[in-house]
């Protein structure tokens, strides 16, 4: 088998490591799976290209010690496993013949998919039992974060096992693969392309680009040249973070209010805890962070309390990034098992974690010699991302990830320090807006006789809030109105108290 040869003959004893541990993962996949419930997900892309040929290793390998290898096999070895491929209108077209061309090369069972992963998977798994999928997932990939050689997919995605055997192979490990055991491999990576994503996000990676005077203009080096994987990204365009635009309010006759003053900044609020959800624990620092917010004339749209898990942190976070002007933070932050809060923020935005030497120092200082060097697993922080707020009231700085703020808070009064040296702070992400006022209204008139007036009353009044709560069933009923403009809720209050007899609505001072 050629593959097996010439890494046996070769004298990279690296490679030789990797492989072995690679085809260790594939042999143990056959034997703990049926052949026909394991598929190999395949995009013509070097790591799965790599995956490819492993694969036929592993099943030549396996069927040698099985003694299920048959003399008259093919010399060539071919491994006809269930190969899906997700095709998409905005692959590379050179991706695409390329997977095609392969598959039929190498007799692989090809079964297109033209989905979305999580659809893709949800169908194949309904129609045909798959127990395991192999990918090509490296440890450097921003979707590894979190994941072994063995790892059930993902909580809300169909249910099978991800098997990962190249997860600790380096960029250098893939090319010395390819390399050494002369596979072809698509021919985008010869013209620069270093990893390759869609059409519309994938550019040659400019580390590569040959000097004008050794040839010419918009030449690129291929991409086994590449010097520091770490780089092999660079050439995927950043994704854009749209910033949050103002409400638009239409208006009409009452709603003739300043825009400008109303115009405001939104936060999301995500408490990160097992405890909180088992009820051990109760959260008051969302609670204390959405008056501080409110006092600087920010809105609080969304909070939320999450598992200490990577996948739920990352969903949050995903979810709320382009929504809002900033994300507030706080909880699994630190040494533990449980501390998913950075890797969860990294995934959200397509990042590995990477060590960070300037946070490691000030762990340094504070932890001492228990913090060593690169084992240091608290001062992985997302890579390319992360900016360190450091304030001299602070032992350590605080840490923003794009449009993440994360907190290191474990009560109010230590919420109360970090906010104040926020505030402070030359670079302070928090613009100071107009602060909310609130004014309270008591009544002891039914929720029924109100409602109509109340939901009018919200319709003509867009830019302030109109609430209502009680503090028992049977006590009055409080009508907040929060907004920016003292005159508008003043509008707002008069109105509806005029509404009905004198002295049914009354202001009281709190809500
Ligand atoms: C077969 C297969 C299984 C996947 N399983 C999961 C999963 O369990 N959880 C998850 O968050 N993403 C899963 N994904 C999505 C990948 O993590 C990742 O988004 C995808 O490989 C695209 O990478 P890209 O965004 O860098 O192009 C899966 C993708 C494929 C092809
Ligand atoms: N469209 C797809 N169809 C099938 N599998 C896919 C698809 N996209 C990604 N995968 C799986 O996810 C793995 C990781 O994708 P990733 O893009 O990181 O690697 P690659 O495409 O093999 O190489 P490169 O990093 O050079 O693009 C792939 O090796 C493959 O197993
Ligand atoms: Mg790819």
């Amino acid at each position: 088998m050629e593959i097996d040869k010439a890494i046996r003959e070769s004298s990279d004893g690296r490679l030789k490591i990797k492989y072995q541990n690679a085809t260790y993962v594939i042999r143990r996949s056959f034997s703990l799976y049926e052949f026909q419930q394991v598929a190999f997900s395949f995009n013509g892309g070097k790591d799965s290209t790599v995956l490819l040929h492993l694969l036929r290793a592993g099943y030549y390998l396996y069927t040698k010690e099985t003694g299920s290898f048959k003399d008259d096999m093919d010399s060539q070895s071919k491994c006809p496993i269930r190969t899906i491929y997700f095709e998409s209108p905005s692959a590379f077209p050179e991706i695409n013949s390329f997977t095609y061309d392969t598959a039929t090369v190498y007799e692989l069972q090809l079964e297109i998919i033209r989905s979305d992963f999580k659809t893709g998977l949800e169908a194949l798994l309904q129609e045909k039992p798959t127990k395991a999928i192999f990918l090509g997932t490296r440890i450097g990939d921003p979707n590894a974060i979190g994941q072994e050689q063995f790892t059930p997919s993902s909580f809300g995605w169909p249910p099978f096992m991800r098997v990962n055997p190249i997860l600790d192979w380096s960029y250098r490990d893939v090319w010395a693969f390819i390399l050494t055991c002369k596979v072809p491999y698509c021919c985008l990576y010869d013209k620069g392309y270093t990893s390759i994503g869609s059409i519309y996000d994938t550019e040659p990676n400019a580390l590569l680009r040959v000097p004008h005077q050794f040839g010419s203009k918009g030449n690129f080096k291929p991409a086994y040249l590449l010097s520091d994987g770490r780089l092999e990204r660079a050439g995927r365009r950043k994704k854009i973070f749209p910033k949050n635009e103002c409400i638009t309010v239409m208006s009409n006759g009452l709603n003739n209010f300043d825009p400008q003053q109303n115009c405001t900044y939104s936060a999301s609020i995500i408490a990160v805890g097992d405890e909180i959800l088992f009820g051990s624990v109760e959260d008051k620092i969302g609670a204390a962070l959405c008056k501080k917010l409110n006092t600087i004339g920010w809105k609080v749209m969304y909070f939320a309390a999450v598992r200490n898990d990577i996948d739920f942190v990352a969903d949050e976070v995903e979810r709320r990034k382009c929504k809002d002007d900033l994300i507030f933070l706080f909880g699994g932050l630190g040494p533990l098992h449980s501390d998913v809060s950075l890797a969860g923020i990294a995934k959200a935005f397509g990042v590995r974690l990477a060590p960070d030497e300037e946070f490691e120092e000030y762990l340094r200082h504070i932890i001492g010699n228990e913090c060593t060097g690169n084992r240091n697993e608290m001062a992985l922080l997302p890579e390319g991302i992360t900016e360190l707020l450091d304030h001299e009231l602070l032992p350590v700085p605080l840490i923003k990830c794009q449009n993440v703020i994360v907190l290191s808070a474990t009560n109010v009064l230590e919420l109360e320090k970090q906010w104040e040296c926020l505030l402070q702070l030359p670079s302070c992400p928090l613009v100071p807006m107009a602060p909310f006022i609130s004014k309270h209204l008591s009544t002891k008139l039914s929720d029924v006789e109100i409602a109509d007036v109340v939901s009018k009353l919200q319709s003509d009044f867009l830019d302030i809030h109109i609430g209502c709560h009680r503090k028992s069933r049977t006590g009055p009923l409080i009508i907040n109105f929060v907004g920016k403009d003292r005159a508008r809720i003043d509008l707002a209050s008069q109105r509806i108290t005029l509404m009905f007899d004198a002295g049914a609505i009354f202001e009281v001072s709190n809500g």
